[in-house]
């Protein structure tokens, strides 16, 4: 629907884009994202034809942009943009009126029916009719924010763009918003085109995802699966984000990696017998304290497996849904062999994981400290073999911790030795 070719741009002050490339799809949710400055607001204007290109060409419908008269734009394509903090103090309601300009015969024509009820209806959508009368420079952030979209909306134009049109909002008006959005593409099959800091929602809301780069080039354009990886976003951003699945919609959720560790273990070698998710916030953890990490055995799409890939962890793998082999095992008593620590996280104990207390025992007996992480009788279903092994192990000198934090501290102590 809309076909960006070889666009250049740039302020005098610096170029942003050189030979961008990328098509707008009827009828889709387009987020674009990437860091402050990468040149979003601006791609914008230049789509709606109020910035030209120095060269390329933009096309809607096969059209040049210049080659559309100003007022078929203008009901074509509704914007909000970033809210200004001091606007003109109209009242609420003549800001959103102004929404049905482009439908006007001339400036002076007053509002007819049609006009009256997609004003009041925008006023309604976006729960300000209570603020009609008030002026907008006595509104706050996010009430002016729903007032710019309540503009937008009254233009009933097929194609609406957002600048960070959820910024001001608090969460109750941006799930409003949200839904909003959708119901109007899936509705009125609008063309929604949104730059957004909100990544995660971004995933939620989009068919495709467009990620600028710094210097405005397109790092990646496609669904949010596709884009929204911890490569990139660690590329672009230069962020440590875990990328996981929302478990309710499917789409990418953005997990910070934020370093709150305030503990030090200095390349400590460290090996986790971990599975069904109970290694996720140790391996984290033990991650951000600087640990060298090992892990397994573990079944392919484990959660603790898919989180050891996401943090570069070399892991012992078996087949999805099946007990470890010997020759896993052997491979993982190989890892242990290396590792100055073995820790036991795996709570649920069944015929499957059992040999991995046997790989415990035999870490005892080469020396190898090992901590059995929060185990309990009532996690056995191997009608008591594990818990008997558990209890053997401590005999041995295998050391029970209460949780993560006891662990962790017992793994600095053991650093500091
Ligand atoms: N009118 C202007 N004159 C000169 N430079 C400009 C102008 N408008 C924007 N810029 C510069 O162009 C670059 C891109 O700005 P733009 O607002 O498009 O970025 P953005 O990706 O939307 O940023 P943000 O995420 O901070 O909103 C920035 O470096 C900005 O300083």
């Amino acid at each position: 629907m809309i076909q960006v070719n070889n666009l250049c741009f740039g302020f005098t002050t610096a170029e942003i884009f050189n030979n961008l490339s990328f098509d707008i799809h009827q009828g889709e949710i387009l987020s674009v994202i990437g860091p402050n400055g990468s040149g979003k607001s601006t791609l914008l204007r230049l789509l709606r034809g109020s910035l030209k290109p120095q060269s390329g060409e933009i096309l809607w419908d096969h059209i040049p942009l210049e080659k559309i008269p100003t007022p078929a734009m203008a009901r074509r394509v509704a914007v909000v943009p970033q809210s200004s903090a001091t606007p003109f103090p109209y009242k609420v309601r003549e800001l959103v009126a102004m929404g049905r300009y482009p439908y006007r015969k001339n400036f002076l024509s007053f509002e007819n029916k049609s006009d009256l009820q997609a004003i009041e209806q925008a006023l309604v959508m976006t729960d300000i009719l209570p603020l009609a009368e008030r002026s907008v420079t006595q509104l706050s952030g996010g009430e002016i924010q729903r007032v710019l979209l309540a503009r937008a909306l009254a233009q009933n134009s097929s194609v609406l763009f957002l600048d960070e049109a959820t910024n001001h909002l608090d969460i109750d008006h941006r799930f409003e918003l949200t839904e909003l959005m959708l119901r109007l593409n899936r509705e009125q099959h609008t063309t929604i085109v949104q730059i957004s800091h909100d990544l995660d929602l971004a995933a939620a809301i989009s068919q495709r995802i467009l990620l600028l780069t710094e210097h405005g080039n397109i790092a990646a354009i496609g669904s949010p699966q596709e884009v929204m990886t911890a490569a990139n976003l660690q590329q672009i951003f230069r962020v440590d984000v875990k990328v996981d699945s929302n478990p309710f919609t499917g789409a990418p959720q953005i997990v910070p990696l934020i370093n709150n560790s305030t503990h030090q273990l200095n390349g400590l070698k460290v090996h986790l017998i971990c599975g069904g998710g109970n290694g996720k916030t140790l391996l984290r953890r033990l991650h951000m304290a600087k640990a060298n990490l090992t892990a397994g055995p573990l079944n392919q799409g484990d959660s603790d497996e898919t989180t050891a890939n996401v943090l570069n962890v070399p892991v012992v793998q078996e087949i999805p849904f099946s007990p470890f082999s010997k020759n896993t095992l052997a491979t993982a008593g190989q890892f242990i062999a290396q590792t100055d620590v073995l820790v036991v996280t795996t709570r649920w104990w069944g015929a499957g994981n059992l040999p991995c207390l046997d790989l415990a025992e035999k870490a005892i007996q080469q020396g190898t400290a090992v901590f059995l992480l929060s185990q309990q009788q009532d996690q056995d279903y191997t009608g008591g073999k594990a818990w008997d092994k558990i209890q053997q192990l401590q005999q041995q000198g295998a050391l029970p911790v209460r949780n993560e934090e006891h662990l962790l501290d017992e793994l600095e102590k053991l650093t500091a030795a």
